[in-house]
């Protein structure tokens, strides 16, 4: 697959600013100036999808339409088995107007109640819309399960009950640069190089891990 080139500005279509810092830091080797739908007074587009890659790309796609400049949007969420994929693409919506996660988590831990079943994967669609109308989408996922009462208060959202296959630590708790190193996002992230630079994507790569650290000092 060949793409159009992503020249040296880009805007994160995102108004979640933990997305922004995890998107920013896994750019920041690439030497493109980013700015934030946010930064720029973008408004948020309705998700009015049935997908997560459907969501991504209304986004981006509207953020390069209102800039003029190629955009990165993420749609991600959590999609746990035993409530069929709920949240899933609704997982900010369960967090409600005041994007509460400590209720979305208490929501999720209600719905499961006694279940023995408490597996779940994040899942994560990067879309790039080139002004043009040229899109690219590409999918991560990780594999846990769900931790009561939730642990860790780094990271955003649900990662202090997530706790990703083989691990003893939650998302909540985990050092950033090893969140990012399995994240659904990270994976996503990891296909989009492979697209945009096929040749150079390895290298990038352990930058982008240094990056990571160097951007997500220790609290
Ligand atoms: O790594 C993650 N760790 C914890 N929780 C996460 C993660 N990734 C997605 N999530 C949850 C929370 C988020 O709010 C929702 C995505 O919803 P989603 O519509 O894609 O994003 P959003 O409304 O927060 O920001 P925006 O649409 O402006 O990019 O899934
Ligand atoms: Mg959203």
């Amino acid at each position: 697959m060949s793409l159009p080139p992503l020249g040296d500005k880009i805007v994160i279509a995102s108004h979640n600013n933990g997305k922004v810092g995890e998107i920013g830091a896994l750019l920041a080797p690439w030497g493109i100036m980013v700015r934030s739908a946010a930064q720029l007074g973008l408004v948020e587009p309705e998700e009015t999808a049935s997908t997560f890659a459907g969501n991504a790309e209304l986004k981006a796609r509207a953020a390069a339409r209102a800039t003029g400049l190629p955009a990165l949007a993420d749609d991600s969420g959590l999609a746990v088995t035993a409530l069929g994929g709920n949240p899933g693409i609704y997982s900010a919506r369960w967090a409600g107007p005041e994007k509460d996660f400590g209720l979305a988590m208490e929501k999720v831990n209600a719905a499961l109640g006694k279940s023995s079943d408490r597996s779940a994967v994040f899942i994560c669609v990067l879309c790039l819309a080139w002004p043009d109308g040229n899109t690219a989408c590409f999918e991560g996922r990780v594999a846990g399960n769900l931790v009561w009462p939730p642990r860790g208060k780094r990271g955003f959202g649900y990662d202090p009950m997530f706790v990703p296959k083989g691990h003893e630590l939650s998302f909540g708790e985990m050092e950033p640069a090893r969140k990012h190193a399995m994240s659904h996002r990270a994976q996503a992230f990891s296909k989009l190089v492979a697209a945009i630079a096929p040749n150079g994507g390895k290298a990038k790569r352990e930058e982008t891990d240094d990056a990571i650290r160097r951007t997500h000092p220790e609290r």
